[in-house]
């Protein structure tokens, strides 16, 4: 019998969507090997596999059959994603062309022996970015540099502004899957692209008060005011905007830090210093990989106290989504220091939902955790923390939290249209 491996839902499906995964035609308790691999788009190759025994009928269903061992184990329908690994070390999974889907192979393998191993059966399955009707629009207006989806009409829809982490340039896949659910979601590149400034060192937040504004005024974007997404670095902005700016209705921060870090935030007359650090502090592993997490000085001291976030002046509601193992900083610390400072202020206590085994790039969904790579900033490979199938859940959370935040505050249910106040 021929054997076949088949996807449901069949045929393309989002990144952020689960896909079961089906092999027919197998003999009955036959051993197998299922085998994923991805090339993203500079060609590094990524690759999955695990060991399955089909059923009494010859079927292998991974939504009912316990992987065995190999990338994963246990009953994992989206491991041969999640537990994704780059051949070459130091690879992060990142799209950067959010109008082409990742093709993912799928191999079923004869038998549960490393070596060549008779194929059995294959398919290539496609992961996109854009949903149907999901609008990519380049942002160039007055010095703002960035991305705008927006879902397929009718508008209006509730904004949101993406802030990624240091890095420069501009990824979009994370806007791209979020305007998938109702939201005009701007990717906003901030340093290091086109224009903008070449480095970190100055960060003025007239460039963010200039892209909040942007937003909030295009005829498809609703108010009263815009959401903000913020993961690490982009979180830490994402904090001073809502502190600094007006027009902000709803924040998560994701592993970002309640304290200037890097580069001095200058707006209007007020400036706001790094904080120091110490790169004594600077741990190796033995892997030869730095860890950072200890690297910052505290802002509960002396002078590095100038660099704490004013978050108290922030009229809007927070989620701060928290990896408890992440080591690029201390962010189950920050979140708590930004909600005594609030508290401590009269404001609402934020929500605060931290998630142990996880660390520094929570994602979206599926995409697989990279244990360690360049810092740009650090100039060598740090560690960001995290246990693969821990940090795998927490993705899968973490995207459906903050949806419901955002939808909570900024409205924008699927099919609510409010007008622009
Ligand atoms: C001590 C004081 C402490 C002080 C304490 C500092 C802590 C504060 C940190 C601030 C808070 C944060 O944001 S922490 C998060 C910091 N994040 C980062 O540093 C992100 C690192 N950057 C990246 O991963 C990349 O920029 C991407 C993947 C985002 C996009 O790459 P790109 O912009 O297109 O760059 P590209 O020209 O392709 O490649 C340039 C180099 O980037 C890296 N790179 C490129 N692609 C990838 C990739 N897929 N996975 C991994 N690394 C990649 C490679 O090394 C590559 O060099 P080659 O191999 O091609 O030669």
């Amino acid at each position: 019998m021929t054997v076949t491996v088949t996807l449901e839902p069949a045929g393309r499906c989002r990144w952020d969507e689960p896909v079961r995964i089906v092999v027919r035609g197998l003999a009955p308790g036959q051993p197998v090997t299922l085998r994923a691999s991805l090339r993203d788009e500079k060609g590094a190759l990524f690759r999955a596999h695990a060991r399955y025994c089909a059923d009494a009928a010859g079927l292998l269903d991974l939504e009912r059959a316990p992987a065995l061992g190999g990338s994963f184990t246990g009953l994992e329908p989206m491991g041969l994603f999640w537990a994704l690994e780059p051949e070459k070390p130091l690879r992060r999974l990142v799209k950067r062309d959010v109008q082409t889907p990742f093709a993912v192979e799928l191999e079923v393998l004869d038998g549960h022996e490393p070596e060549a191993q008779l194929l059995l059966g294959r398919a290539v399955h496609e992961r996109d970015f854009l949903a149907p009707g999901v609008r990519r629009e380049p942002v160039r207006a007055g010095r703002v540099r960035g991305t705008l989806f927006l879902p397929p009409e009718p508008a209006p829809f509730p904004g949101i502004v993406d802030i990624s982490a240091a890095g420069g340039g501009l990824l979009e896949y994370r806007a791209s899957l979020l305007a998938g659910k109702g939201f005009g979601v701007m990717a906003l590149a901030y340093y290091n692209y086109e224009d903008l400034p070449k480095s970190l060192r100055h960060v003025h937040l007239e460039y963010f008060e200039e892209a909040v504004n942007y937003l909030l005024n295009h005829p498809q974007v609703k108010g009263p005011g815009v959401g903000l997404l913020g993961i690490s670095k982009g979180g830490e902005l994402c904090l001073s905007m809502a502190s600094f700016l007006k027009g902000i209705t709803a924040a998560v921060i994701i592993n970002g830090s309640v304290v200037n870090v890097w580069g001095t935030l200058h707006y209007k007359d007020e400036i706001l210093p790094p904080v120091g650090f110490n790169q004594n502090r600077i741990k190796m592993t033995k892997d030869g990989f730095a860890d950072i997490v200890e690297v910052l000085n505290s802002p509960l001291e002396g002078a590095d106290q100038k660099s704490f976030i004013p978050v108290e002046r922030a009229e809007c509601p927070f989620l701060f989504l928290v990896g408890q193992d992440d080591h690029n900083w201390k962010s189950e610390f920050y979140a708590n220091e930004a909600s005594k400072r609030l508290q401590a202020h009269g404001k609402a206590k934020p929500q605060v939902i931290c998630y142990p085994g996880t660390g520094h790039y929570i994602e979206p969904p599926y995409f697989p955790l990279c244990p360690a790579s360049l810092h740009t900033l650090v100039g060598t490979p740090v560690i960001w923390g995290g246990e693969p199938r821990a940090h795998a859940r927490a993705q899968t959370d973490a995207w459906q939290q903050l949806q419901t935040f955002f939808h909570k505050h900024l409205g924008g249910e699927k099919g609510t249209i409010l007008a622009k106040l």
